[in-house]
């Protein structure tokens, strides 16, 4: 049976006007992405990534092309509509974590839960990224790796389509970022979320179901790994 994929990219381009000099940060960009998929987008920095991710989340619009998620044109949404999109049908993790300072990691969670619809158990989402007992520390008095855990599981507890994370072991020395990757592959394969990364470090695309790499804004490759390893085999 044919299946629908669950995020289409039809030739997507933005052009931003830099004074009298346009820059081109995507230039044509199709692709699909199906359900529970864990994909990852390579490039080098420049190369459109951020632009696209920053699409595909509700957050810019492109100049020409559209995006489709479960069937939906969001290219086409309003700002009410965009809105409604980036709150319930979206997590995203960022490289530098954008925890509130002031808020103990499970109010982190609750707080960007309280605005959805249809949430997970905060508990069971602390449990989840193995933070039951560091539940009601500040952001302050934990590690990178445990403040992206909060991200993930903030991202998470939205209970959303897909989730967007962009270098999400940028900040991280190498062990720690392993086990970031092993956690966002093990909530891929357990809730049956659609993950997509992006990073410039080619060795994470070892561990996607489908890798995307672009460059100058086009895509230049995008593969599908039959056998993708186990985060904890990857090296850089
Ligand atoms: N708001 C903006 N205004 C003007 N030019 C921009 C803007 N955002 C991005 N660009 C340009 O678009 C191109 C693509 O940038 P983008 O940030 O998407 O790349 P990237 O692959 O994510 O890079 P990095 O890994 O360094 O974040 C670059 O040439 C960048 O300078």
């Amino acid at each position: 049976m044919e299946r629908t994929p669950q995020i289409k990219v039809e030739n997507l381009s933005k052009v931003y006007q830099m004074g009298e000099v346009q820059v081109k940060a995507l230039d044509d960009v199709s692709f699909e992405i199906y359900e529970g998929e864990f994909v990852v987008i390579l490039g080098p920095s420049g190369s459109g990534k951020s632009t696209l991710l920053n699409i595909m989340g509700g957050m810019d619009l492109p100049t020409s092309g559209r995006v489709l998620i479960a069937e939906e044109e969001i290219t086409k949404y309003n700002d009410t509509k965009l809105t409604a999109y980036r709150r319930d049908k979206v997590g995203f993790v960022f490289q530098f974590y954008n925890l509130m300072a002031n808020l103990t990691a499970r109010e982190n969670v609750e707080l960007a839960a309280e605005i959805c619809k249809d949430t997970m158990d905060i508990d069971e989402v602390m449990a989840e990224v193995d933070l039951s007992e560091r539940k009601n520390h500040f952001p302050s008095q934990m590690s990178g790796g445990e403040q992206q855990r909060v991200a993930i599981a903030r991202a998470v507890a939205k209970n959303p389509l897909l989730i967007l994370c962009d270098e999400p072991t940028g900040a991280l020395d190498f062990k720690t970022g392993i086990l970031i990757l092993a956690l966002l592959r093990k909530i891929n394969k357990k809730l049956n979320k659609t993950v997509v990364v992006i990073t410039h470090n080619m060795a994470v695309g070892d561990m996607a179901d489908r890798v995307i790499k672009m460059r100058s804004g086009k895509i230049t490759e995008i593969k599908v790994n039959p056998e993708p390893i186990p985060p904890e085999r990857i090296e850089w």
